[in-house]
C-alpha cells in the first residue's frame, strides 16, 4: 500500500494540464464494443480505472494497440462471451463502476451480456434499476443473481421503445443508449442525463454511423441502425480536475493556469467556485487564477446564506461537492454544502474538523460550513481517504495546512487522477509517495 507524505503551507506556482476525463474515458471505451472496427482513441488519462476497463476489453478479446501515452486503437473484431463464465471476468469486471457499461453494447451487438455487481466508491447505495428497466423496455430479459451478485441479460431482438427513466443516471442513459443504436426501430429516452460526456458518446457514435438526436438534451431520439463502423475520438479534459485545481489554487493561495479547459463545456462549475470568492480570469480556453489571501463567500440575493447543492447536469456535479466543502474551511463566510444525491459522501468531513477546521454535520446529505478567513492554518494530521473526491479534498486541506500530513489509501486517489503527486510537485508542492505496511489509520 501507498501514502502521500505531504509538508503543507507551500504557496506553489505554474500551469497544469488537465487529464483528459476519467468519466467520460469509461463510456467511450466501452462503446468500441458496438463494432468490429477500427476505433481511435486519444486523451485518454492514464489511470486505474480507465486501465482496468481497457484490459478487461482485452480479455474479452478485443485488439488493442497503444499507439502513444495517451492513444489506444480498439478492434473488437473477435469477442469471446464465454468469458463472461469465468472468475476471471468476475473480479475485474467487478473492479470498478464503469464496467457496467459494457452491458449496452454487448447486448446491442451480441443479444447477450453478462456483469458482476460493479465497484467504484461506498459513497452511498449505487442502484442499477435505471440500467435494467431500460434494457427490459428494450425487450430484454434480465436475471439478478442476488448470491453471486450477478446480473445476465439476453435478448433475441432489441425493439426501440419509449423509455421514461426513473432517474437521470448518468452511467444509465449511456447504457440504454449504446443498446439502442443497434435496436430494431425509434427509441425514445426521456429524463435522459445531458452532460458533455454522455454528449461526446452520442457524437462518437453518430460518426460511427449511429441516428441520435437530441443530443445534450434530456429526450434523445435514437433510430436503430444494423452496423456501425469505425471512428476517431477524443477525450475532453477532465471537469473535475479543473475544478479541485480552482480549489487547490484558492486554499493554498497559489498562482495557477489551468490549461486549455474546453471553458464551454464546464456548465456552471466556474460559477459556483465565483460564488466561494474565488477570483480568475478566462486567458484563452486557459483558467489563469491569481494568488489571493482572502476569499469571500457570496450570500443569496435576499441575504441568506448560499447553499451549494448537486443536480444532474446542467447542474452542479456531486463529484465537486467534496473540493467546494473544503475550500470554503478557508472562506471568509458561511455555506450550506447540500449533497443531495449520495447518502455517504460527507463522511470524511472529520477529518477536516481534526485539522482545525469549522463544520457542522447537519445529517449525512449536509453540512455547515463556518469559513475562517484564513485566521489560521489547518493543521497536518494522518488520514485515510474515503473515496476517490475526499481523497481530493484531504489532499487539497494537507496541502495548505501546517505542518506534516499522511494520507492513506491513495489507491482511491489515483484510480481518478493521474500522476497526481508528479504533477503536483511541478507546482512546487511538497508531496512524496511512501510505502506502508498494514491499512493505516
Ligand atoms: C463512472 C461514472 O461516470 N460515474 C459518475 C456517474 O455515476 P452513476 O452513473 O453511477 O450515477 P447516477 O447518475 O446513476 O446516480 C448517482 C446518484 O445520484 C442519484 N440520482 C441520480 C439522478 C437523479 O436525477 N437523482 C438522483 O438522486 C442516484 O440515485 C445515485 O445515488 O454519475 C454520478 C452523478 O453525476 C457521478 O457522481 C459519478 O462520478
Ligand atoms: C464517484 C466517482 O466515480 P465512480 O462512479 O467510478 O465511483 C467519481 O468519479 O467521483
Amino acid at each position: 500500500m501507498n501514502a502521500f507524505e505531504i509538508i503543507g503551507g507551500k504557496k506553489l506556482k505554474g500551469e497544469i494540464q488537465p487529464q483528459g476525463a476519467k468519466n467520460e474515458a469509461l463510456q467511450i471505451i466501452a462503446a468500441v464494443l458496438l463494432t468490429d472496427q477500427k476505433i481511435t482513441i486519444s486523451n485518454i488519462p492514464d489511470i486505474k480505472d480507465v486501465n482496468k476497463l481497457i484490459e478487461l476489453l482485452g480479455d474479452m478479446g478485443v485488439s488493442i494497440e497503444r499507439l502513444s501515452k495517451d492513444t489506444y486503437t480498439f478492434e473488437a473484431k473477435n469477442i469471446n462471451l464465454d468469458f463472461f463464465l469465468s472468475e476471471s471476468f468476475k473480479a475485474k469486471g467487478g473492479g470498478l463502476r464503469g464496467s457496467i457499461m459494457i452491458v449496452g453494447p454487448l447486448l446491442g451487438r451480441f443479444g447477450t451480456a453478462a456483469i458482476p455487481k460493479p465497484g467504484g466508491d461506498k459513497i452511498g447505495r449505487r442502484r442499477l434499476d435505471t440500467h435494467f428497466l431500460g434494457f427490459e423496455k428494450l425487450g430484454a430479459k434480465f436475471v439478478y443473481d442476488t448470491k453471486k451478485e450477478f446480473f445476465n441479460v439476453d435478448a433475441t431482438n432489441l425493439k426501440g421503445a419509449y423509455i421514461l427513466l426513473d432517474e437521470a443516471s448518468v452511467t444509465g442513459t449511456a447504457n440504454i443508449v449504446m443498446a439502442a443504436v443497434l435496436a430494431k426501430g425509434t427509441t425514445t429516452i426521456y429524463n435522459a442525463a445531458c452532460e458533455p460526456y454522455l454528449q461526446q458518446l452520442c457524437k462518437m457514435l453518430n460518426r460511427m454511423g449511429a441516428k441520435i438526436t437530441g443530443v445534450g438534451s434530456n429526450l434523445l431520439t435514437i433510430e436503430g441502425v444494423t452496423k456501425l463502423g469505425g471512428t476517431e475520438h477524443r477525450m475532453l479534459p477532465d471537469m473535475i480536475e479543473i475544478g479541485s485545481f480552482i480549489g487547490l489554487a484558492a486554499m493554498t493561495e497559489s498562482e495557477i493556469t489551468i490549461k486549455n479547459v474546453c471553458y464551454a463545456e464546464l456548465g456552471v462549475i466556474p460559477d459556483v467556485f465565483k460564488k466561494l470568492g474565488i477570483k480568475f480570469e478566462l486567458r484563452g480556453d486557459d483558467i489563469y487564477i491569481p494568488s489571493q489571501k482572502n476569499y469571500v463567500i457570496e450570500s443569496f440575493i435576499d441575504g441568506s446564506m448560499l447553499t451549494v447543492a448537486d443536480a444532474p447536469w446542467p447542474g452542479f456535479t456531486p463529484d465537486l461537492l467534496s473540493i467546494v466543502l473544503v475550500v470554503a474551511t478557508q472562506a471568509k463566510g458561511n455555506v450550506l454544502i447540500h449533497q443531495k444525491m449520495f447518502e455517504s459522501r460527507l463522511f470524511f468531513v472529520d477529518k477536516l474538523i481534526d485539522m482545525g477546521a469549522q463544520i457542522i454535520l447537519c445529517d449525512p446529505h449536509r453540512a455547515t460550513v463556518n469559513g475562517i478567513n484564513k485566521q489560521y492554518k489547518l493543521r497536518g494530521i494522518s488520514m485515510t481517504s474515503p473515496d476517490i473526491r475526499a481523497g481530493v479534498s484531504l489532499l487539497i486541506a494537507a496541502l495548505s495546512a501546517e505542518g506534516k500530513s499522511t494520507i492513506f489509501n491513495i489507491e482511491q486517489i489515483e484510480r481518478g487522477y493521474q500522476d497526481i503527486d508528479i504533477r503536483l510537485r511541478a507546482l512546487g508542492a511538497q508531496i512524496k509517495r511512501v510505502e506502508v505496511s498494514g491499512p493505516g489509520h
